[in-house]
């Protein structure tokens, strides 16, 4: 199969949000998160890569920055490889880190159909994590994810198609994009 270069994906997008408002979703976001910790434990901050790499970087010094400390770690669960509809989860790294006892907090781009983001949270709990907070930069709008997953906290919502850029990949491609694309006429 040819895959369309990233060129070609942009000529058939358009632009819903640029960094300014990304940025700003997010700064927003860590006043929210901000508060959801005030009892001074330290969260575990799992990004979820590699689709959570640049918000959860960004997100983690806007908390830093409102005083909040995190411990770090990441996990690899994905179930897209690089293609625009998912399949089976495949779990490619799995954080090291105990959580037995520890509050956690699962940093990612994208709430879609959820099933990435469920498994994720259950296996947290199923490691004796006493609780799991989601934070995603967008949060796909449809009537199509599963039971039992909710995002905490909201960047921003995007229509019900294909995005990609701000660590969202069309073909393993544009992740760096610093704004968020959707292709087709969403
Ligand atoms: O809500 P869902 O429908 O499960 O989709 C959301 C997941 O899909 C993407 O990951 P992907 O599998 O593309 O892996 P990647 O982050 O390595 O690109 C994204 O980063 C989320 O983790
Ligand atoms: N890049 C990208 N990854 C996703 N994972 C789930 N939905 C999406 C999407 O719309 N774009």
């Amino acid at each position: 199969m040819t895959v369309p270069t990233l060129a070609e994906a942009l000529a058939s997008a358009h632009r819903l949000f640029d960094r300014a408002a990304l940025e700003a979703a997010i700064v927003r976001m860590a006043g929210e998160i901000r508060a959801a910790y005030a009892d001074g434990e330290v969260p575990l901050y799992l990004t979820v890569m590699n689709g959570g790499l640049p918000f959860a970087a960004q997100l983690a010094f806007a908390l830093g920055e409102r005083g909040l400390d995190l411990e770090f770690d990441y996990l690899h669960a994905t179930r897209y490889r690089g293609q625009t509809s998912g399949s089976g989860l495949a779990w490619l790294h799995r954080p090291a880190t105990p959580m037995q006892g520890r509050k956690v907090l699962l940093a990612d781009d994208i709430l879609d159909e959820g099933h990435t983001l469920l498994a994720v949270k259950q296996w947290c709990e199923d490691q004796g994590a006493v609780e799991v907070r989601v934070a995603v930069l967008a949060e796909k709008m449809h009537d199509r994810c599963v039971e039992g997953i909710a995002a905490d906290h909201v960047g921003v919502r995007v229509p019900d198609a294909y995005v990609f850029g701000y660590g969202m990949d069309f073909h393993e491609q544009g992740r760096n994009l610093p704004a968020i694309y959707a292709l087709g006429d969403h």
